[in-house]
């Protein structure tokens, strides 16, 4: 336990370092407004006890207009606590979420396949936003509490020390039941986050598939589980929601006990003459103080029950380690680079092998057409080349080096890869080809999709270069979403390139336009094209035939075209991969 609060206290002491200015001014704040709350019961006193003594009224007036001045001060007080409170913990809580995002973003594919958009979002932003109030508060609260509390028993002692002893007791006990039951409701806590994150990835999951949902008539089965995933979260919720407000019962029950002690006492101290009447209300105003910095400190457990399941779950997210470790080495080869897959297997998962012993080379600027069956690990090379997933074993080399020396931005700043699903983002069609990289001008954009003959088609978009696209494909076609995607990957001038069946979306007339187009482009890298139609490697120099994650043919076009017993004539005979079975 002890080691919990460490982690969760060096937590927030490291997000809350970058505004530690603010939060200087966020207590000096607060101690000014509690100095004012301690005076201001005993204004009244020496009102009350003046106009008992029948004492002169502009006296009475002085004491008035004191106590008026210090209550709005404090109330303009209040005021700039809460805006400063929130000013931080969003400057607190930001700098975690983009921590998590970050992350996350470099997390391995195998994370990934694990979850869901939806669930990320919940752990991304919704855990955080869990932590928030504690993040801005705690310190300061705790503080701020233990401050008044002492503030007030010090007064107490001063004005009768038998309540004030009595008060003491309360305030001890209080305190010692919040220590002991401070985490009842951590582990619910948590387990609420995570029925809300699944909650969250199931509505992703559906609305993203929203198409084969409605088409398939799946609604019913979809609100179903809805259901159920909702009501995992209202047990959860019901659960942690109760175990966290005993601390705060707790303390009203106690509290209530210590007002009727002390207003007892007190009354008795007044009609034996020991204390003014001035006095009996000073008690009765301070004991009745008492319950704020007490509640205030039951709130700051319930805070910090909330806030630890979420800084858990987001201390786990954060420790989760990605299997890619970035490379060293910054340079490669100048120009198009050399490819070399050295005995490589590799697997998903573990019972389940994908590639077995898979060894080829290529020089610069050759052009490699890789065709098998569906299922056969075409694409699994290019995830491997892209160390989107390790290899199990064997080492693959980009340009003499192998590529788990190299660091990953260095790689990907010489590789391009066009896949079949190509993802779009909210933003111009200019920021959808160049990645919102600003520093790749509208002439070079030009430039390059008239080579790829796509100029003709930005010119009929409305806005051109200026149209707006959105995520998720609502605005262009898939065909043409391909075409954004070629585009895309030569205005970085890769030196490698892997088209993962770049065309398999386009219209015959459109593909045979593209393709003069993607082989003048690749006349300055080395390519790999995976295909599904045999016309497209055409101008490939070498071909490899993959059949259940096996090279069972790879050689130069030219010689396996020639040999009438190669897989890859009797495909070109056969005129259609699918004989490849
Ligand atoms: N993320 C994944 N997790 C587990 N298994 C996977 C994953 N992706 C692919 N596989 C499995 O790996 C094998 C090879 O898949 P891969 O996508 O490389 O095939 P492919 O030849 O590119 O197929 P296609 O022509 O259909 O695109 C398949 O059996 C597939 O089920």
């Amino acid at each position: 336990m002890p080691h919990n609060i460490q982690i969760s206290m060096s937590w927030l002491l490291r997000y809350l370092k970058p505004v530690k200015g603010r939060m200087a001014a966020l207590l000096l704040l607060l101690l000014t407004s509690t100095a004012l709350q301690l005076i201001n019961p005993q204004i009244i006193q020496r009102f009350i006890d003046t106009a008992a003594e029948s004492g002169v009224v502009s006296g009475l007036l002085a004491l008035a207009g004191m106590f008026l001045a210090i209550s709005v001060c404090q109330q303009l007080i209040t005021v700039g606590l809460s805006y400063l409170g929130n000013d931080v913990s969003w400057r607190a809580t930001n700098q975690l979420r983009a921590d998590l995002l970050k992350h996350c973003l470099r997390l391995d594919m195998r994370f990934h396949n694990l979850k869901t958009p939806g669930e990320m979002i919940e752990r991304i932003d919704g855990d955080v936003t869990n932590m928030s109030n504690f993040f801005a508060m705690f310190i300061v609260q705790i503080v701020g509490s233990f401050v008044l509390l002492t503030g007030i028993l010090g007064f107490m002692f001063v004005t009768s020390w038998p309540i004030a002893i009595v008060m003491t007791v309360f305030t001890l006990v209080s305190i010692g039941v919040l220590v002991c039951i401070r985490d009842l409701g951590v582990q619910t806590s948590q387990a609420e986050r995570a029925a809300s994150a699944s909650l969250f990835g199931l509505i992703e999951e559906r609305i993203a598939g929203i198409e084969d949902v409605q088409a398939n008539g799946n609604v019913p089965y979809v609100m179903n589980r809805f259901h159920h995933a909702m009501r995992a979260v209202f047990v959860h919720g019901r659960k942690a929601w109760m175990l966290r407000v005993v601390p705060w019962n707790t303390t009203v029950i106690l509290f209530s006990f210590a007002v009727t002690v002390v207003l007892l006492m007190g009354v008795h101290f007044y009609l034996t003459r020991q204390i003014t009447l001035g006095m009996l209300f000073l008690i009765f105003q301070y004991t009745q103080m008492l319950n704020e910095p007490i509640e205030q400190l039951g709130n700051q457990m319930q805070e910090f029950q909330r806030a630890k399941s979420g800084l858990r779950r987001s201390g786990e997210l954060l420790a989760i380690r990605s299997e890619i470790d970035d490379g060293i080495r910054q340079t490669m080869p100048d120009g198009a680079l050399s490819l070399e897959f050295d005995q490589v297997h590799f697997s998903y998962k573990e019972d389940k092998p994908v590639l077995h012993n898979i060894t080829f080379s290529l020089g610069p600027g050759e052009r490699l057409g890789i065709i098998g069956r569906t299922g056969s690990g075409k694409s699994s090379i290019s995830r491997l080349l892209l160390r989107l997933y390790n290899t199990n074993s064997g080492t693959i080399r980009i340009g003499g080096e192998d590529i788990r020396s190299l660091r990953l931005d260095t790689l990907y700043s010489r590789i391009g890869m066009v896949t079949q699903d190509v993802q779009l983002f909210d933003g111009t069609l200019r920021d959808n080809l160049t990645l919102f990289d600003e520093r790749i001008s509208d002439h070079r954009i030009i430039e390059t999709a008239q080579r790829l003959g796509l100029h003709t088609w930005i010119e009929a978009l409305p806005g051109e270069l200026d149209g707006h696209l959105s995520s998720g494909g609502a605005s262009l076609s898939a065909g043409e979403a391909q075409l954004v995607a070629l585009t895309r990957v030569f205005l970085t001038q890769p030196s490698l390139v892997i088209l993962d069946e770049p065309s398999s979306r386009l219209d015959a007339a459109t593909e045979s336009a593209l393709q003069s187009a993607v082989d003048q482009l690749m006349q300055q890298c080395t390519g790999i094209i995976i295909a599904h139609r045999l016309s497209t490697l055409e101008k490939a120099d070498k071909i490899m035939v993959l059949g259940q994650g096996r090279i069972l043919e790879f050689g130069s076009r030219e010689s396996l075209a020639g040999d009438p017993f190669s897989h890859y004539a009797k495909l070109l005979a056969a005129g259609s991969q699918e004989e490849l079975a």
